[in-house]
């Protein structure tokens, strides 16, 4: 391949033209009927990711993010348009492909719940044929930055969620991916593992330009991970952009909590608002594009400040505010 293809290609490592994935389902609507409707779950979308960019692909519940997800690891093949990952279509050729993604859903796991972890690892190394050489290098790297060296021995279903995630995300790592899907990889988690879990996806990207493709709840995820984000919404794209613009979109808030060292009025600062006070503890809204820095500074120099954190908002709400602000401009 010459330079120029090999940029163009890298360009469009991941590539979607007008995809669509329409659902046939048969609904009972009496003992011996039953109707068949359409669910058009994917509808026409269209976007492309270049060779090691981190991408949030976020949306409410039932959007079609999975299904997304699914059409481009080859699980399922699409009803029309094209679709190209590292060149390749991936429900025709699923099997050259998976050698070059890795998949990590988070609500479910790849590794053998009864095997202690090493052993679910060696399985992958054989069924991937990855060079024994390569599988040593992948995996001590692994055990090393994800914490994993204790837990090698202890059969999977004796982990924590957080522990097994880690476990999960490195068993998709051992064959070198160019690609990782990660559907919620901090759902569940707490916020020692949600720290290690996304500096670790950081590292990765920096070092070996993995290609990350990120669905998530959590708006921290993608503020911390990725400079792009795309939203779906009934199936159809309707951003794609920073997470910044998108919170000046929707004019979102997210909330600093702060707990005092004792119960006093609301706070009062020009850069938020009160919204909440149960004792100790209060509540501030502030525009979501702004930083949380010049708040904190300022309640931590006029108040007795013990604890505090920072909320997002919810993609729905996102979401929602988005089309209200559409409807009135
Ligand atoms: N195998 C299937 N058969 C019929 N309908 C399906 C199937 N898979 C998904 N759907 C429907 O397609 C739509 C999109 O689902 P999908 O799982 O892709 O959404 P999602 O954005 O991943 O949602 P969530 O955040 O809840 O996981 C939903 O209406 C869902 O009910």
């Amino acid at each position: 391949m010459d330079a120029e293809t090999d940029s163009a290609s890298d360009r469009e490592f991941i590539r979607l033209d007008r995809i669509e994935k329409v659902f046939d389902v048969r609904k009972k609507t009496g003992f011996l009927r039953s109707e068949r409707h359409e669910v058009r779950a994917v509808d026409s979308i269209s976007f492309t990711v270049p060779r090691g960019e981190m991408v949030g692909y976020i949306g409410p519940n039932g959007a079609g993010k999975s299904t997304t997800i699914k059409m481009l690891t080859g699980i399922l093949t699409p009803s029309g348009g094209r679709l190209r990952v590292a060149g390749i279509d991936p429900s025709r050729e699923r099997t050259r492909l998976a050698r070059r993604i890795g998949v990590v859903f988070g609500q479910r796991t790849t590794l053998w719940w009864d095997l202690p972890l090493i052993d679910s690892y060696r399985l992958m190394h054989r069924m991937y044929r990855i060079p024994d050489a390569r599988y040593r290098e992948n995996l001590d790297r692994c055990v090393e930055l994800l914490e994993l060296g204790a837990l090698l021995d202890v059969p999977v279903r004796q982990l924590s969620l957080g522990q097994r995630m880690r476990g999960d995300i490195a068993a998709a790592l051992l064959h070198d991916p160019e690609v990782l899907y990660l559907d919620e990889p901090t759902i569940g988690l707490d916020v020692i593992s949600k720290v290690k879990v996304r500096e670790f996806l950081r590292d990765l990207n920096a070092e070996r330009s993995t290609t990350v493709l990120l669905t998530t709840h959590d708006l921290s995820d993608i503020e911390q991970l990725c400079r792009r984000v795309m939203v779906i919404d009934h199936g159809r794209l309707v951003y794609d952009g920073s997470l910044t613009g998108l919170h000046e979109i929707g004019d979102s808030e997210r909330t600093l909590v702060v707990d005092l060292e004792r119960e006093l009025p609301p706070i009062d600062v020009d850069l938020a608002r009160v919204v909440k006070v149960e004792g100790p503890r209060q509540w501030l809204a502030f525009p979501a594009s702004e930083s949380a820095a010049p708040l904190v500074a300022r309640i931590a120099a006029e108040y007795p400040l013990v604890d505090l954190s920072v909320r997002e908002p919810d993609i729905e709400a996102v979401i929602s505010r988005m089309y209200a602000e559409k409807a009135t401009s």
